[in-house]
């Protein structure tokens, strides 16, 4: 092949996998949503040139407990803590799906939605990693989405788990244009801003009557007030 048609050839497809919008997945139980989980979304959609970052509040999680708050309630504080930041958005998919929220149904009715024409990035703190063997079909989810990990005061990989070993041996990719390279399938890990707030300590804190503030945006903490939640 001359080497102009070659040099073509490359640079289209460079274009084409670029063009493909990155969509971060932020799923949590924002009970409420605080500024471990904007300062995390933040950092990794400015690390990994994200076009949107969806914060996906779970309607009935999993593995723990059920919300304190209703679902309404949590999206709207959602709402409140992200309206300052064009990147980030709501999506309430889990909210209107009967059962259990599972991650793989919330990522295959993205792909539907978004019909190829982006990549998910599925965002989470180490804490929730290290749980990932115990989700619903937790070995498809890869087939659909990368997980990109984040530090999180407290949370560690456990030496000596081999599931979550083999996991990480086939899967993680040590560098941010390995993981773009790949439509799917990669695991990075990303050291972020260690806040060492959690949405269990705040309800405590609201619950025992002490003030929660500078550990979520003030807005969602009047709304907090406003219909006396959590004590
Ligand atoms: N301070 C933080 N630093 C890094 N990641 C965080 C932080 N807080 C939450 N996350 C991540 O955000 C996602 C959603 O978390 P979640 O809504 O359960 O918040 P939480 O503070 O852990 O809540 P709870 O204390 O009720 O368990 C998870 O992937 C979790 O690991
Ligand atoms: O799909 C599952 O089985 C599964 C099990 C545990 C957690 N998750 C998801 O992980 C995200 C963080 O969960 P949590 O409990 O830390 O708020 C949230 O989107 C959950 O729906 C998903």
């Amino acid at each position: 092949m001359p080497s102009y048609l070659h040099f073509t050839s490359m640079t289209l497809g460079d274009k084409s996998a670029r063009s493909l919008s990155r969509i971060g997945i932020m799923g949590g139980t924002f009970d409420p949503i605080h500024f471990g989980h904007l300062r995390m979304a933040q950092e990794l959609a400015t690390v990994l040139d994200l076009a949107e970052v969806r914060f996906i509040p779970s309607a009935t999680p999993p593995h723990r407990d059920q919300p304190i708050t209703s679902a309404r309630q949590r999206a709207e504080m959602v709402t409140l803590a992200i309206a300052d930041n064009p990147v980030f958005k709501l999506d309430t998919r889990e909210l209107e799906r009967e059962g259990y929220s599972y991650t793989i149904d919330t990522l295959q009715s993205l792909h539907e939605e978004l019909q190829g024409q982006a990549r998910l990035y599925l965002l989470m703190g180490l804490d929730a990693f290290v749980g990932i063997a115990s989700w619903h079909r937790w070995q498809e989810l890869l087939q659909l989405t990368h997980i990109v990990v984040a530090t999180r005061p407290g949370a560690t990989l456990p030496a000596g788990n081999p599931i979550l070993d083999e996991f990480l041996q086939t899967h993680q990719v040590s560098s941010l244009q390995q993981l773009h390279a790949q439509a799917q399938n990669g695991i990075y890990m990303h050291g972020i801003t260690a806040l060492d707030i959690s949405a269990t300590h705040i309800r405590h804190q609201l619950h025992t009557g002490q003030s929660p503030r500078y550990q979520l945006p003030q807005c969602v903490l009047a709304y907090i007030e406003q219909y006396s939640l959590y004590r």
